[in-house]
């Protein structure tokens, strides 16, 4: 298998949602949200390159994430070589380092990721707003990980604002060992709210005032079925967190920290209290990565 001299490397960020709102179902079964999306600090890891020949080629080292053409980030590059029209192969290798079926957006990352890298591996042929439109195919999320910033996502998650003057909040995450279908808690969800009771102007002159904000209408659901995520926030917030919520569909719940010193405190203790949970220290990424030139 020949593949070119060019491969690159690219660090794949996950997200949380520090506030989700579902405001509607629409007629095609999709909810209407107003959620702000933050990039985090927890990482998959690719490998991209191109072929000497036509094809897709796919390595994944997570047991329970397909390696096939079930792989969002093969769907990812399928998609943007028909787009290309170019009967052009590439190379993908998938470090899996953000937890699967957690509310973390990984697959979502990993797609945009991809399409970034096929951009930078072909030089550049599609704007960005053709990556929009090619990423939007592949998931409701996946819009918002091309740009790697701090959003408020509306829409079904594809409008996207990009915000200005969120805080590098550390966190401390914590997910139970188990991945959560996010149709499912979609599916299972009873609407009750209407409209958007969070305000995005009074948020961003009160930043610090985060615990105002931690709003997640999904955790009713994931929370009715796995009711430890209630427990694991009181003793988030007990043991320094100014806020603790489920991120997206669940079930990894996050807690907001004032400070570094106190999170990494308050996961050492998490790591001996929830032992069979993955527990990390992370924080808010509040900008792009510098120097990177994708489309
Ligand atoms: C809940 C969130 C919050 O950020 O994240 P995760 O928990 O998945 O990380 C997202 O809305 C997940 O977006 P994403 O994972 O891209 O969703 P998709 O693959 O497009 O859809 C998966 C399923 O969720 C439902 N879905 C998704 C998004 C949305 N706004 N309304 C929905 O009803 C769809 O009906 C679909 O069956
Ligand atoms: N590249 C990928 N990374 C993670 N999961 C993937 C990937 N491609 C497909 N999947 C499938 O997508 C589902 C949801 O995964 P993930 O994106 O990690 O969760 P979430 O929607 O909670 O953020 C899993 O069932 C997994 O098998």
């Amino acid at each position: 298998m020949g593949t070119s001299i060019l491969t690159i490397d690219i660090s794949v960020p996950g997200k949380i949602n520090l506030w989700l709102e579902v405001l509607q179902k629409r007629e095609d079964g999709y909810h209407e949200l107003s959620s702000l999306m933050l990039p985090i600090s927890v990482y998959d890891h690719l490998e991209m390159g191109l072929l000497d020949h036509a094809g897709i080629h796919l390595e994944c080292d997570h047991p329970g994430v397909p390696g096939d053409s079930a792989n969002l980030a093969w769907k990812a590059a399928e998609s943007y070589l028909k787009a290309l029209g170019e009967r052009a192969g590439v190379h993908i290798k998938l470090s899996k380092n953000i937890p699967v079926g957690a509310g973390l957006g990984g697959g979502s990352a990993d797609a945009a990721a991809v399409l970034l890298g096929m951009n930078r591996l072909f030089e550049y042929p599609f704007p960005v707003d053709k990556l929009h439109q090619l990423a939007l195919m592949l998931g409701a999320d996946v819009p918002f990980f091309l740009y790697r910033r701090p959003a408020l996502a509306t829409g079904i998650g594809e409008n996207l604002q990009e915000l200005d003057g969120i805080p590098a909040y550390p966190l401390v995450l914590i997910k139970m060992p188990v991945a959560v279908s996010t149709r499912w808690v979609y599916q299972s969800l009873k609407l009750t709210r209407g409209r958007s009771r969070i305000k995005l102007a009074s948020f961003l002159s009160h930043p610090w005032q985060v615990e105002d904000v931690l709003e997640n209408d999904l955790e009713t659901v994931t929370q009715e079925k796995f009711p430890l995520l209630t427990r694991m926030k009181a003793w988030l917030r007990g043991h320094g967190a100014v806020g603790a919520l489920m991120s997206g569909s669940g079930p990894t719940v996050f807690g907001v920290f004032p400070e570094k010193g106190s999170a990494e405190k308050a996961a050492l203790l998490a790591g001996e209290e929830w032992k069979d949970c993955y527990v990390a220290v992370a924080e808010v990424l509040t900008a792009s990565p510098a120097g990177e030139k994708w489309f």
